[in-house]
């Protein structure tokens, strides 16, 4: 496979907002590319990421290694741009959406611009809530120093689970405190005074079935 690129902006008031299932920033950024690697001559647009995460550190990833669960998984989702003409249009086909997977290990090391999606989670409590983060995210550097992935034909994790997913998962985890976990379980499900915690959101893997697993070792 050719090397995989991208290239993004970093951008301030990006809209975080509490799915009721998890927390997602909104981050279309026209300026944003992914290429090559498993993408063959289209280029992907970043229109959001989120994450995933487990009642313990123990499980949370939606992809597992030779059995193995991490702490939690991030997910930042792209759609392709050459072929389509919306991200909900590009999510009707095979090669629709491109998804990195980044996992989570947890260490002492607290991750500083998850701390900044951490730090604005207080305002978004509830399902329906949302906020502007002040600080400025650079999608770059949620990614691994090492750059080798898995790379799969699959779908979206949650309901409609349209298979028009090109998955791309480092195999490289990226370091998040435990305290950063817990706040991420604090989130409500529900939109109103009751607590329904978000204690877990991760999609166990489903079987492979005959679909072919690619891995590169940039
Ligand atoms: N966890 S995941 O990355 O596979 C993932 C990514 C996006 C979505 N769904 C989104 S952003 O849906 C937007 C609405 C939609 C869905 C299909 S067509 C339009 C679900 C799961
Ligand atoms: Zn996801």
């Amino acid at each position: 496979m050719k090397k995989l690129t991208f290239a993004y902006e970093s951008q301030s008031d990006l809209r975080i907002l509490n799915t009721g299932h998890g927390w997602k920033v909104e981050a279309p950024q026209s300026g944003s590319r992914l290429e090559g690697g498993p993408l063959g001559e289209d280029i992907y647009q970043l229109e959001q990421f989120h994450c995933h995460w487990g009642e313990t550190s123990a499980e949370g990833s939606e992809h597992t290694v030779d059995g193995r669960a991490y702490a939690g998984e991030l997910h930042l989702v792209h759609w392709n741009t050459t072929k389509y003409q919306s991200f909900a249009e590009a999510a009707q086909h095979p090669d629709g959406l491109a998804v990195l997977g980044v996992f989570f290990d947890v260490g002492n090391e607290s991750n500083d611009e998850i701390e900044k999606i951490v730090s604005t989670l207080s305002e978004i409590k509830f399902k329906g809530q949302f906020t502007d983060i002040p600080d400025v995210i650079d999608p770059t550097t949620f990614l691994p120093s090492g750059l080798g992935y898995w790379t799969y034909l699959g779908s979206l994790t949650t309901p409609p689970c349209n298979e028009c997913v090109i998955w791309i998962v480092y195999k490289e985890p990226i370091t998040v405190t435990e305290e950063q976990l817990v706040q991420f379980r604090c989130l409500s499900a529900c939109s109103g005074e009751a607590e329904e915690f978000i204690v877990k959101n991760y999609r166990p893997p489903q079987p492979l079935g005959n679909r072919a697993l690619r891995e590169c070792n940039a």
